[in-house]
């Protein structure tokens, strides 16, 4: 079907704010339209000239073209893009109350209420980018974002794939989200958002995730192989059960979305109106 004809954007079309924060690649912006009806959205700013140098034009346009078509409450909003001759700016929703791992850093952890909430949302989320074969690849804690009423949005589609994928992840920042299948560098599926989420749940109760292991990368290796998981005894019952039913190594017998959001963890804290 053809699309909504999305106009052409400029950088002069919007007063640039504040900025929002710095990723590898850019800065990010908080801008508004200068005509009326003032949106309000977050500019992320990439220069040309670093997506080549590290080869990712590839992943950039594959970004593109996948969360454009992305419509969830818990997924961020890429509304589209456009470039002058030395940067790509993506128009993105803007999250009203930034970085989740910003919180994270601050608090050391969540409640287990808090956690729960968090988990229930990025569940809703992969539902529905598994349903549109999007498997995301790289959730962590640095790629969500809150909105306006604390609700989780998922951000940085940069990693994200059509299923089934099996292209090398070039293991660039941390490896503690990596599932078994994906450091032996075997074909993986959508299944390996279901391990992240269970490696998250853990983050998010523990203030650290599982497999850490400060001596270096190929000890996090060998402790994700192994799933040498230890969950503190702080960690409720309920929690430890659905953490080991995520992390389980064969990616078939991890436990799917919608069992996760009927697991007693998940059901106990959600809120009454749902
Ligand atoms: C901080 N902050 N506070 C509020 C707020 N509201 C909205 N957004 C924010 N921040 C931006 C969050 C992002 C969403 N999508 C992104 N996408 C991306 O950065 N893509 C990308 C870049 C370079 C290289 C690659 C590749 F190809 F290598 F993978 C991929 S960044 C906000």
């Amino acid at each position: 079907a053809v699309g909504r004809p999305t106009r052409e954007w400029h950088l002069t079309d919007f007063d640039i704010g504040r900025p929002l924060g710095k990723g590898k690649f850019g800065r990010v912006y908080m801008v508004r339209t200068k005509t009326e009806p003032h949106y309000i959205l977050a500019l992320k700013c990439l220069y040309k000239s670093e997506i080549v140098q590290s080869r990712v034009e590839k992943q950039i346009r594959r970004e593109i073209e996948i969360q454009q078509n992305l419509r969830h409450p818990h997924v961020l909003r890429l509304y589209g893009y456009f470039h002058d001759e030395k940067r790509i700016f993506l128009m993105l929703e803007f999250a009203g109350k930034g970085e989740l791992y910003k919180q994270l850093t601050k608090y050391g952890c969540f409640t287990e209420k808090r956690s729960s909430r968090y988990i229930d949302q990025m569940a809703d989320a992969l539902m529905y980018l598994h349903a549109k074969h999007v498997i995301h690849r790289d959730i962590k804690p640095e790629n969500l974002l809150l909105g306006i009423n604390g609700e989780l949005k998922i951000g940085d589609f940069g990693w994200s794939v059509h299923a089934p994928g099996n292209r090398r992840k070039t293991l660039c920042g941390t490896l503690d989200y990596l599932p078994p299948e994906m450091v032996e560098g075997r074909e993986h599926s959508e299944k390996v958002d279901y391990w992240a989420l269970g490696v998250l749940t853990y983050e998010f109760i523990c203030g650290n995730p599982p497999f850490e292991d400060l001596s270096g990368h190929n000890a996090t290796y060998r402790r994700i192989q192994r799933v040498d998981l230890k969950i503190p005894s702080k960690v409720s019952a309920e929690a430890r059960d659905l953490i080991i039913k995520l992390l389980q190594y064969d990616p078939d017998k991890r436990i799917p979305l919608s069992e996760v959001r009927k697991h007693p963890w998940i059901v106990k804290y959600r809120s009454k109106g749902h």
